[in-house]
């Protein structure tokens, strides 16, 4: 990469961010970010799925103001996107989470705090705006109790409970690697400072996850917390249907990233399955390869809510911490607006209607 290309004034897409964060970063840290499971099929698809669509745009529809104002999963937004859930961010930038959460709340976005949060959720929070807290199904009852205790009290507006880990895809980069935690970086709501670090991120994971999740389990999540329940990583039909029986208050439409089931199908492809399923009120989220805010647009127009950010964000902080993120989130406001008014919709809701091949 040339000099130039290094300075933050040049970098105006995701792909310049994510080329750009191989150099901030170490190659097993960029790795474990963009990489994926297995042969990394799914990573691909991801990716190559938004590039395929094409959007039929509309004309002469007076489109001098624009307005992306939304909401996502009870939280206000002024756009439609949100970060998404991502452990573990102090491995990309010492700011970690504390950094996200100020860029998403500059850009009047809601953001994700992970179980896996390197940073304690009290101390994130209060950099932040609205947030959702991420759940993972732990062994320790009392633990998850105390953390969704936790997010009650500090105004988060919805349990995004994650169902397609554990256990963890197995990511051969991570592998080839021997991608190991530094002592420094743990999961600060789960562990303290002087707990024995783990050897691997699979081992932490099967001593602190329970695998046994099933859709009974719902039922006690709703009896120990009074707000929203979203369940993410869902992409069968048939599960969409169960969540709504189940008294899901919405779907995160999402394959991981590709970081699971590798050759799993695209969030993008079932998404009008999905939205079939499930019938027009109930809210859906799409995650996994969204890189532009042509793939924003892409994702409303085939039937979800909003979406979710993942790797883009992460790139955008291990490049430059919070300004990173910001400027990751600037880049894809900007296209959405671009897209917006060269394709004639003006509002959310106008997206939604928009047709797509
Ligand atoms: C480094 C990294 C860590 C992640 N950690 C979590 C997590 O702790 N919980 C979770 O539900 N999803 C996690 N995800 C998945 C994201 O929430 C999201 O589904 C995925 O990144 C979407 O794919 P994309 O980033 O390619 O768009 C993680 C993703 C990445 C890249
Ligand atoms: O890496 C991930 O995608 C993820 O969800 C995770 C799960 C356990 C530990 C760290 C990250």
């Amino acid at each position: 990469m040339r000099e130039r290309d290094m300075q933050p004034d040049h970098l105006v897409t995701v792909a310049d961010f994510q080329e750009a964060s191989r150099h901030a970063i170490s190659e097993p840290a960029w790795d474990y970010i963009t990489g994926g499971s297995g042969d990394e099929i799914t990573v691909r698809a991801n990716t190559s799925v938004f590039e395929e669509r094409r959007i039929l745009p509309r004309m002469l529809r007076e489109t001098s103001s624009i307005d992306t104002r939304t909401t996502i999963l009870g939280a206000e937004s002024g756009k439609p996107f949100a970060i998404a859930p991502m452990a573990l961010q102090r491995l990309f930038h010492p700011e970690g989470e504390i950094a996200t959460a100020r860029a998403a709340a500059r850009n009047d976005i809601p953001f994700s705090l992970a179980t896996l949060s390197s940073i304690e959720m009290a101390k994130v929070v209060e950099h932040g705006g609205q947030f959702f807290f991420q759940l993972y199904w732990l062994r320790d009852r009392g633990l998850m109790a105390e953390m969704l205790a936790g997010a009650e009290t500090f105004g988060c507006r919805a349990v995004i409970l994650t169902v397609d880990a554990p256990p963890l895809g197995h990511r051969l980069r991570d592998v080839r690697n021997g991608f190991r935690l530094p002592d420094d970086v743990y999961p600060a709501n789960i562990v303290s400072e002087d707990d024995e670090a783990a050897e691997s991120l699979r081992d932490s994971v099967d001593l602190t996850f329970d695998t046994s999740l099933n859709w009974d389990d719902l039922e006690w999540i709703k009896e120990h917390c009074s707000l929203p329940l979203v369940i993410k990583g869902l992409l069968h039909p048939d599960d969409a249907r169960a969540a709504v029986e189940h008294g899901a208050d919405g779907i995160v439409v999402s394959n991981h990233g590709g970081r699971q089931l590798d050759q799993a199908v695209t969030s993008l492809e079932v998404l009008p399955l999905i939205r079939e399923a499930v019938g027009p009120d109930l809210e859906l989220v799409l995650d996994s390869g969204v890189r532009s805010g042509r793939d924003v647009l892409l994702a409303l127009a085939r039937g979800a809510d909003s979406v979710f950010i993942g790797r883009p964000a992460l790139w955008g902080l291990a490049v430059a911490g919070a300004d990173g993120v910001s400027q990751v989130l600037g880049i894809l406001e900007a296209e959405l607006l671009d897209a917006m008014s060269l394709s004639g919709t003006r509002t959310i809701a106008e997206a939604k209607e928009l047709a797509v091949w």
